[in-house]
């Protein structure tokens, strides 16, 4: 069974030069573009072959009727042979990949042969994706990367410089404690040996790498992974509008395309729409959905109901919508606290739990607040990160790794299907502090 596409390796070796990448971007989009030309033709191919199959009985009977010279199977054959051709004109006109080569493609060839990927191994979504997040996290970066370039390359940090840097770090949400850490990090080394400012920057980058791997480091796992040979149960919980609706879509999706085997309970009974918004995600990706229609449903019901069934049916992976909550509603934060009670009474065996809230990263720090408060009655083990599109405060994934020690496993960068993925320190990072 293969897992989430997610790797966090990467090369060290920050002497290669733009050439090297720009040369390593236009192979892979030439592959890209091959890539698509041969999907195309297959496609058509298969269209040929089924439309030619379907109409036969027309073909023969035409064919009698306008030559009786040539045998009928010349004909058929010679029929093929158009459609195929006519196919193969209409593929070769609409084979253009979607995406543009550009600066942005190139930085993502980079981030890629920076993981040692090679060339002709990339695909259009991996270059989609990179795309979409150095886009996305564009407000964070502009106000971040300017201002830092303008102090930093100037030996050991000045009073007014550390005072400059704090601020930039703090209007990008970063938050107090990692601040702190990053600025007397970045000074010892400062202190150490002088860097112009390029190299500085590949330092900082260092930093923030390792503030985001940290919680790897110490009690979970280097990645989140569906889990062979156990019931996966991953529960989804934040406040409302976080995006924790479409993030189960997304997530159903990425199974599915990684060849799990999914269910979804839709605990949402709060929101009446929000079953319905989870069944068009359940057809899209062709994901069973177990829900009560009843009014005034206990959620807990229903997840009791969504474990059942993923046990009974052997599936890899059980998602759980929960409705929106704000994180001083106590009644809601007690009802929260009974599901999960629920998971841990109930799925005792063969299960392993992943109990992710789910932050709309334009928010900032209020984020901070709703991982203290949801640490509490639904036991966090990690957070997925949504509307990285449209925010300036990206800033707060390190805000919550250093101040919880909890990992990021998924970002949100837009509104489709594709736009979540499995969260690699390296790549957000480099997109937060590209030049
Ligand atoms: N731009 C952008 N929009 C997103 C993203 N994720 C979710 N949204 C949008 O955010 C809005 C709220 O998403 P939902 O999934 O309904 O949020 P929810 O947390 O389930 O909402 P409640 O059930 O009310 O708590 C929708 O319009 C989504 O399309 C993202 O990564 N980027």
């Amino acid at each position: 069974m293969s897992n989430w596409p997610n790797d966090q390796s990467h090369s060290e070796n920050k002497n290669i030069s733009q050439e090297y990448y720009i040369s390593w971007a236009q192979k892979a989009y030439k592959h890209i573009q091959e890539e698509k030309i041969i999907d195309k033709l297959d496609d058509a191919k298969i269209n040929a072959t089924e439309t030619v199959n379907s109409s036969s009985v027309n073909i023969s009977n035409s064919a009698n009727e306008s030559s009786t010279n040539t045998p009928t199977w010349m004909q058929k054959s010679n029929r093929l042979e158009a459609l195929k051709e006519n196919a193969t004109e209409l593929t070769t006109a609409n084979s253009e990949i979607s995406v543009e080569f550009d600066k942005e493609f190139v930085w993502s060839a980079k981030i890629l042969a920076d993981q040692g990927r090679k060339p002709e191994d990339i695909t259009e979504d991996e270059i989609q994706w990179l795309k979409s997040l150095h886009k996305g996290l564009s407000k964070t970066r502009r106000g971040l990367l300017n201002q830092l370039k303008l102090v930093l390359g100037q030996g050991p940090l000045s009073e007014n410089a550390i005072l400059e840097i704090e601020t930039i770090l703090l209007q990008a949400d970063i938050g107090i404690n990692a601040t702190d850490y990053i600025v007397t990090t970045l000074q010892n080394k400062l202190l150490e040996e002088s860097l112009p400012s390029e190299k500085a920057i590949e330092y900082l980058k260092t930093i923030l790498c390792d503030i985001l791997n940290s919680p790897l480091k110490q009690a979970y796992d280097s990645e989140i992974l569906v889990k062979k040979e156990v019931l996966n149960i991953w529960l989804l919980t934040g406040v409302n509008g976080a995006g924790k609706t479409t993030t189960i879509g997304k997530l159903a999706y990425l199974a599915q395309q990684c060849g799990h085997s999914c269910i979804i309970a839709a605990a949402d009974t709060f929101r009446a729409a929000a079953v319905e918004q989870v069944k068009i995600w359940g057809e899209k990706t062709n994901t069973p959905i177990i829900s009560n229609s009843g009014k005034n449903t206990d959620p807990a019901a229903v997840v009791y109901d969504g474990l059942m069934a993923a046990q009974a049916r052997n599936v890899d992976l059980l998602l759980v919508d929960t409705a929106g909550r704000l994180q001083n509603k106590t009644n809601l934060m007690e009802e929260l606290a009974k599901i999960r009670r629920v998971i841990d009474k109930k799925a005792k065996n063969n299960v392993h739990i992943e109990s992710l809230l789910v932050i709309d990263a334009t928010l900032g720090q209020n984020g901070l607040r709703q991982t203290e408060l949801f640490s509490e009655a639904a036991h966090l083990t990690g957070v997925i990160l949504t509307k990285l599109d449209g925010s300036s405060k990206g800033g707060i994934a390190l805000a919550i790794t250093q101040q919880f020690g909890l990992p990021i496993r998924f970002i949100g960068v837009g509104e489709n299907m594709k736009d979540l993925k499995p969260f690699s320190s390296h790549e957000f990072v480099e997109a937060l502090l590209d030049e």
